[in-house]
């Protein structure tokens, strides 16, 4: 079955270190926000300004089921999705969880150049966005910490740090499978 879920807070990693994982192990890689915007024909912001946030989580839930029939996959889910429905339990249910842990330091660094294409933050000044993370982060861990496996995040921030990141998650999923 071999299909591995990548959940954590916006800016974590799960697109980016995702990717490079996926590569690194043969696997096909599936962004759940790309999958969306692909197969609805809109993108994610206008999907919440069409549909309103609950519009869109109808179809981030409907979208997660259709990517959770693919094999041999790494899917990177969105910073929410965990958190909506019975999605987390599905995500258990059908592959492997890994809650990508970052310290709301790297997030804040990561997403105060990367607000646009996030609806949830578009209108956020950089005082209001450290708040915000860490309110989201307090409110979410329920969800994220039911993840099978827990990975530290905080390193992504070069290709050197990346590759390390990935190897050191195929060593923690091949030590504890
Ligand atoms: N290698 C990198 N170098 C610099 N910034 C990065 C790198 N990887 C990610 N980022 C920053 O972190 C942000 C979030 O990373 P991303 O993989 O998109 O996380 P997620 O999918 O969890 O939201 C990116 O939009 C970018 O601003
Ligand atoms: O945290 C959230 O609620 C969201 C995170 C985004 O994905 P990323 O975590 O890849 O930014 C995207 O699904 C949407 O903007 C909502
Ligand atoms: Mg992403």
């Amino acid at each position: 079955m071999k299909r591995i879920y990548l959940i954590g807070y916006m800016g974590s990693g799960k697109t980016t270190l995702g990717k490079a994982f996926a590569c690194a192990a043969g696997m096909q890689f599936i962004d759940l926000d790309w999958y969306i915007e692909e197969r609805m024909h809109r993108t994610i912001r206008e999907l919440f300004a069409e549909r309103g946030e609950s519009g869109f989580r109808e179809v981030e839930r409907n979208m997660l089921y259709e990517v959770g029939e693919f094999e041999n996959v790494v899917i990177a889910a969105g910073g929410g999705t965990p958190c909506f429905f019975d999605n987390i339990a599905y995500m258990n249910r059908t592959g492997d969880t890994v809650f990508l842990n970052a310290s709301p330091e790297a997030l804040f660094r990561r997403l105060k150049v990367a607000k646009a294409k996030r609806p949830l933050l578009a209108d956020k000044t950089d005082e209001e966005l450290m708040g915000f993370i860490k309110d989201g982060l307090a409110g979410r861990m329920a969800f994220y910490s039911q993840a099978k496996y827990h990975f530290d995040s905080s390193l992504l921030e070069d290709r050197r740090q990346i590759g390390e990141s990935v190897e050191r998650l195929r060593t923690m999923l091949e030590e504890k499978s």
